[in-house]
Parts: C-alpha cells; structure tokens; sequence
C-alpha cells in the first residue's frame, strides 16, 4: 500500500453547525492533492485540522499507520504555506528558509539544507535579499522552501495561488507542481478555482456542505461526475430537463459535445437536434463560447464551438441554429 495518508472518518462541529461531515479518504505518498469546493464547504477546516491547528470534533489521521490525531503542530511536522505566504519581513530569504530549523545542525549541515533548498525551488542567488525586494512569485517559492525544510511529513497549502496576478498564476502552478514532483513530497492544497484543481492535481476531493461529494484523479471526476453538482462544479456541463426527451432524469452534456450548424433542414432532422436560438457568444481564441435557448423546450444550452466549425465565424446573435445533443455523449443521473 502506498497510502500515506489517511484521513477517517472525521467530524467537525462548530456550535451546533457541522461542517465537516464523515470525512474517509486516503492520500497517496508523493501525490498532488486538491480539496475543491465552494465557499463555506469545509475546505480550510479540514486543512487546518490536518495542520493541528484545529481539533477535530471525531476521527483520526493516519500518516503510514501512525496515528497523528492527537499530535499538536510542533510534534506533526507538517509544512505549512498560507496564501498570503506570511514571510517574516525583517528576515533575509536564507533566514525565512532556516526559520524552523532545529538548532541542532550544524553550520555546515545548515548551508547545505539551504543551498539544496534554494536550488529546489529556482532561488540561488536571492538569499540574502528581503521578502519586499522579490516577486509574488519569488515570495511563494520563498514560503514552499521553508515549510520543505523542517523535513515535513506532507505539505499544505491553502490558495497558495490566489494572491498572484492572473498572468502568473498558471505558470507558478507549474512551478509549485514541478518542486512538489522533485521534492517527492505528498501535498493536499485547498482551492476554489476548478480549473487549478483539474490541472494540478493527482487526486481531487469534492467538497459540498462538509461532505465529499466525490473523489478521485480529475479526468475521472470530469468525465464520470457522481452527480449534477460535481458536474456543474467541475466545469462545462449543461444540466438539462427537457419534457418528453428525459423525463424523470437529471442529465447533463459538455459545452464541449453540443454540436452547432447551420439550421437547415437536413441538420435539423438528426437525431437529439434542436432549433436554437443564439443569445449570447463570448470570442475565447480557439473556441466560441456561445448560448442558446432551444425553442422548444425553454432550456438554455451554452456549447464550446471550435474555430474549424464552419458555422463559428458566421454566428449571429438573434439567428436560429441546429443545437444537437448527441444521445450518446448524455451523462444521466437519477433524480
Ligand atoms: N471558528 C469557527 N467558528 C464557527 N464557524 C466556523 C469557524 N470556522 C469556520 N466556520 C464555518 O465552517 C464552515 C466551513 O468553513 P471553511 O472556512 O472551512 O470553508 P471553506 O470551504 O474553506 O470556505 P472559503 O472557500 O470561503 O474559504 C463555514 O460555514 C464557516 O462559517
């Protein structure tokens, strides 16, 4: 078995709220982890109670079959970045690194843990310069080296991403992904940007309401959602109701697989193909995001249209198209 860490059944309880709720998972060693969730669904509690910042109301951690649960912060060992990345600024770079150091190494044990750090993490070279004199990014390589040195168990990171400007945001992704990979460290990261989640994460835990409400590697949650709100949460999905073609069901469909065409005649008589018209479109560089409402059934239908559809450069707002929901692309779930 090559689960690290285990997290059973755990409660937590606010007052009288519950906000976390029979939590049982288990995290593989050296995995990326995202907890995504909406806001309010128990995402910083369960960090925090993993850090032991917080206690939980019931359940235990396990890390390789030791129970942690009991454990308060200074004994658990776990690497720690916030997203406001909480350097000391009085401190240089080398001295935030070594903050959490035992005082039991040596200088020379100490120079070595810290050039193998700045190497790690791209910032040889900086050490002697202040968190105010670096980069957002420079910053957040600066709070991943430090929780990396005191040897931690597993490292947490809670938006670590969201302090940054849009433009950097996916490349430090890259770069928190590319140390997380060569310091083999298992890492559970809290987010609430699904696009973030599905493209850093190993494992991917759901959260609604302090419940998981799926887990598992993100191209399974995307293409088998358990239900409409993992669906419609993990991005791109049409929710549809539509009275005579699926009764009874909640069924949804990627923006991606709605076909759009010309409404002509031939278009219109496939199979699970409807009129619609075109209420709005957004220009997104390979694609066309638009939106339609099918004529017949009320229901708004947003489609991915590929710039090599010959119908993307021609659509006019107003104008009628043939919307197909291809039967076999339909993901059904009961009511
Ligand atoms: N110390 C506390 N006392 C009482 N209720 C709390 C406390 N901390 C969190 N909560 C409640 O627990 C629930 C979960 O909060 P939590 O911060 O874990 O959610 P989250 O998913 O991280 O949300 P966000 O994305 O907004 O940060 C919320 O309803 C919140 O109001």
């Amino acid at each position: 078995m090559n689960d690290s860490l285990e997290i059973r059944h755990l409660y937590k309880t606010f007052g009288q709220t519950e906000v976390l709720k029979d939590i049982d998972v288990s995290i593989n060693e050296g995995s990326f982890t995202c907890i995504l969730g909406p806001s309010g669904s128990g995402k910083t509690t369960l960090l925090m109670i993993l850090a032991g910042l917080e206690e939980a109301s019931d359940g235990e951690i396990f890390y390789h079959g030791e129970n942690l649960t009991d454990l308060p912060l200074e004994k658990r060992r776990v690497g720690i970045v916030f997203q406001h990345y909480a350097l000391f600024p009085n401190l240089t770079v080398r001295e935030n690194i070594l903050f959490g150091v035992k005082n039991n190494l040596t200088a020379k044990e100490k120079d070595e843990k810290l050039a193998r750090l700045l190497d790690l993490t791209h910032l040889a070279g900086l050490e002697n310069r202040y968190p105010a004199e670096l980069s957002g990014g420079q910053q957040q390589r600066v709070a991943i080296a430090r929780a990396l040195a005191i040897n931690p168990r597993f490292l947490l990171l809670d938006e670590p991403l969201s302090a940054l400007d849009p433009a950097n945001r996916s490349r430090i992704g890259r770069e928190l992904r590319e140390i997380q990979k060569k310091a083999g460290v298992t890492c559970v990261m809290v987010t609430h940007d699904r696009t973030e989640a599905l493209a850093l994460s190993d494992y991917l835990i759901i959260l609604n309401n302090g419940r998981i409400e799926q887990a598992g590697a993100p191209a399974e949650i995307y293409d088998r959602p358990k239900s409409a709100f993992v669906a419609t949460f993990a991005g791109g999905m049409n929710l549809i109701e539509m009275a005579g073609i699926n009764e009874g069901q909640l069924t949804g469909i990627r923006f991606a697989d709605v076909g759009v065409a010309q409404a002509t005649e031939s278009a219109l008589s496939r199979p699970f193909t409807f009129t619609g018209e075109l209420v709005a479109q957004e220009f997104a560089g390979d694609f066309v995001s638009a939106h339609f409402l099918l004529n017949d059934f009320k229901t708004h239908i947003t489609a991915l249209v590929a710039r090599t559809n010959p119908v993307a450069d021609e659509m006019k707002t107003g104008a009628l198209y043939a919307v197909s929901l291809p039967r076999e692309r339909w993901c059904v779930w009961s009511k």
